[in-house]
């Protein structure tokens, strides 16, 4: 865990003349898995969101495997080739079956072989466990399938940094658990560097090397996983904890 692929310096966003990130400052070394705390309205999606160009940002610099993110479509385009990102809704294409919504980007993006895009796509539909699902359309899927089926279509391009958020929060409490499973799986046996905002503290411990904890678009903790849960630096993250029933 030493190569760094992601370095954020002196970031500042703003929506309008409001002020939503300050200063922000932080790094992703290959195969760490950093989760990204803190209340609502904290700055967390805003966060995450540009780091993959969804979002744009007015001064301070982002660094992705050495180059510049810079808001610009073109270079956006690119850059979401090797970072991947599941949200709370899972955006599948209705029209498509399965296997169809995860083989389109490698194929159509990266001009890869339909055939082994296909073949890919069903080793990834298996590790997941729905292999069975691979003709099936969307609508046909629990919510907690569906996002599944986002993590894979997302890991079909190889991302070299795969970026969650809130992959859980609209799904039933019986749904959670296998997704976030995948999720584990995805650092425990594939090394995946990943960076996850989550409201799930006993998921989050497990998996954090290292936690961001924010508040009103301040970096208040970078902190070690354990360390963070066990006893964090700041009263108010020790106060949301508690909040959280942690
Ligand atoms: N598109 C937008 N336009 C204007 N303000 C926005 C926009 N998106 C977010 N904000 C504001 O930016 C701040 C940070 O929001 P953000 O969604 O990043 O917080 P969050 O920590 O992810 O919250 P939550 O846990 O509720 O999802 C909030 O004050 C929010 O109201």
């Amino acid at each position: 865990m030493t190569e760094e692929i992601l370095k954020v310096a002196h970031l500042n966003k703003f929506y309008g003349k409001r002020q939503v990130l300050f200063d922000i400052n932080f790094d992703l070394k290959k195969g760490e898995v950093l989760a990204l705390l803190g209340p609502s309205g904290s700055g967390k999606s805003t966060t995450i969101r540009t780091l993959n160009g969804l979002e744009d940002f007015q001064s301070g610099q982002i660094t992705f495997e050495g180059q510049n993110v810079i808001p610009d479509e073109k270079h956006w385009q690119d850059l979401r080739q090797k970072i991947g990102m599941v949200f709370q809704s899972y955006d599948l294409f209705p029209n498509m079956t399965v296997l169809e919504n995860i083989v389109l980007a490698p194929t159509k993006v990266q001009h890869r072989e339909q055939k082994e895009a296909e073949a890919e796509a069903k080793k990834l539909l298996a590790m997941v466990g729905l292999s069975d699902y691979a003709q099936s359309y969307p609508r046909q899927l629990s919510g907690g399938q569906k996002q599944r089926i986002a993590i894979v279509r997302a890991l079909a391009m190889h991302p070299d940094l795969m970026l969650f958020d809130e992959v859980t929060a609209s799904l039933d409490p019986e749904m959670v658990r296998g997704v976030l499973e995948i999720i584990k799986k995805l650092s425990d046996e594939e090394d995946m560097t990943m960076l996850i905002v989550t409201h799930e503290m006993n998921f989050a411990a497990q998996i954090a090397d290292r936690v961001l904890f924010l508040e009103d678009g301040h970096i208040l903790e970078d902190t070690p996983g354990q360390q963070f849960f066990k006893q964090p630096q700041t009263e108010r993250a020790q106060k949301f904890l508690e909040s959280m029933d942690f």
